[in-house]
């Protein structure tokens, strides 16, 4: 037997299978394409027992049965790799013209602006009244994202998202950070020398606290959103009544601004993340979230900041929440630069997936260039 005559053919044969499998892969990417259009589900499992069976009857030598099976179950497993591959990265440019986006709050709201300014394009804007029904909307599919507030420059993280996000096991597809303001509003004819009430947000309260501290005899009363509260006071129809809210709220509810900018801190921002029931992939994004908690053993945390330096990574948050059922330990929220194709990226992550007694990824995204 001529051992090169032999693997001579084989390399024949192996050139054919390339050009083949290269021209079936393409044509699954043209299915892709043709699927994500009519809505239609990449895994067609009748269609996959048909393509098995079709192909066993061709076997003349009925040894290479099982062999057969295998490989076409095999091809047809990469095959859905690549169509979803295909997919996630055109999916991910075109998160800014999603079909339905949720928020929440009313017209006028924070959440509402950093909405219109992320996403250029949408067929229907939902509101909701909280944000745990904002992520519910997402599990049930009545909206395709979910933009969230998620940090405040001058109040800190707004914990009920970092909690909910877990909670629901969505990811982070996007970021936004806007430039909050915050204004003292009032009906027409209204001044500040005849408000008894101030009506908003408590973060609303939070961020103008010099001012609240200098009117000491103003009563403050919580509201959903600062944008309802501007709603409410113009209902209200009453000269005392004030609502500290935005700009936008003052045009969408026909207030006047008594006192404007009076947040403490000039440079005040939000920022929001755009949630997804997906975890979607792009050459572009340059930032990932991810939730561990460490062994509750000395040196654990270190152990993993050291990680991000050994790998040459830029570390850019981290924030602590405590695990509900188990007093004094903590999940931690780290943020930082990176794509998943990276190999310093890989390795780091491999090792959180070992080292942490909970991982999850919870996203890598696009960062705003805005945020520092
Ligand atoms: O025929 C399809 O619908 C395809 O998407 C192609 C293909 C295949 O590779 O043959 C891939 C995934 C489906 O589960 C079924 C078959």
């Amino acid at each position: 037997m001529d051992l090169n005559k032999l693997r001579n053919e084989i390399d024949e044969i192996d050139k054919k299978i390339v050009e083949l499998i290269e021209r079936r892969y393409e044509i699954a990417i043209d299915i892709a394409k043709y699927k994500e259009k009519n809505n239609i589900p990449i895994y067609n499992e009748i269609r996959e027992k048909e393509v098995i069976n079709k192909n066993l009857k061709y076997i003349e030598n009925k040894e290479f049965m099982n062999e057969v099976k295998k490989t076409f179950i095999n091809i047809m497993e990469l095959s859905k790799d690549i169509q979803k591959r295909v997919i996630k990265i055109k999916k991910n440019l075109n998160v800014k013209e999603a079909k339905k986006i949720g928020f929440q709050g009313s017209e006028g709201s924070f959440s509402h602006e950093a909405l219109l300014k992320y996403f250029k394009n949408y067929e229907e804007i939902k509101k909701y009244p909280s944000f745990e029904e904002v992520f519910k909307a997402i599990n049930k599919r009545d909206i395709e994202y979910g933009i969230v507030p998620i940090d405040n420059s001058s109040t800190g993280e707004i914990t009920d998202t970092y909690d909910l996000i877990r909670k629901y096991g969505l990811y982070i597809v996007g970021e936004i950070a806007i430039k909050i303001e915050q204004n003292l509003l009032g009906i027409s004819g209204a001044k500040l020398e005849n408000i008894k009430e101030i009506y908003s947000h408590p973060q609303g309260f939070q961020q103008s606290r010099e001012f609240l501290d200098e009117h000491k005899d103003i009563k403050l009363v919580s509201f959903p959103n600062t944008a309802l509260s501007a709603q409410y006071i113009k209902e209200q129809n009453d000269k005392s009544k004030g609502a500290i809210a935005s700009i936008r709220a003052k045009e969408e509810y026909g207030l006047e601004i008594i006192v404007p900018s009076i947040n403490s801190n000039k440079n005040n921002y939000t920022r929001f993340v755009i949630v997804g029931e997906n975890f979607e992939k792009s050459i572009e994004n340059n930032k990932i979230s991810i939730i561990v908690s460490t062994p509750h053993k000395t040196g654990g945390l270190y152990k993993f900041i050291k990680k991000f330096a050994d790998n040459n990574l830029n570390m850019l948050s981290i924030k602590s929440r405590p695990i509900q059922d188990r007093p004094w330990e903590y999940f931690f929220y780290i943020d930082f630069e990176g794509n998943l194709e990276d190999e310093n990226v890989k390795d780091t992550l491999e090792y959180f997936k070992k080292e942490s007694g909970y991982f999850k990824f919870l996203g890598n995204y696009k960062k705003d260039d805005n945020i520092l």
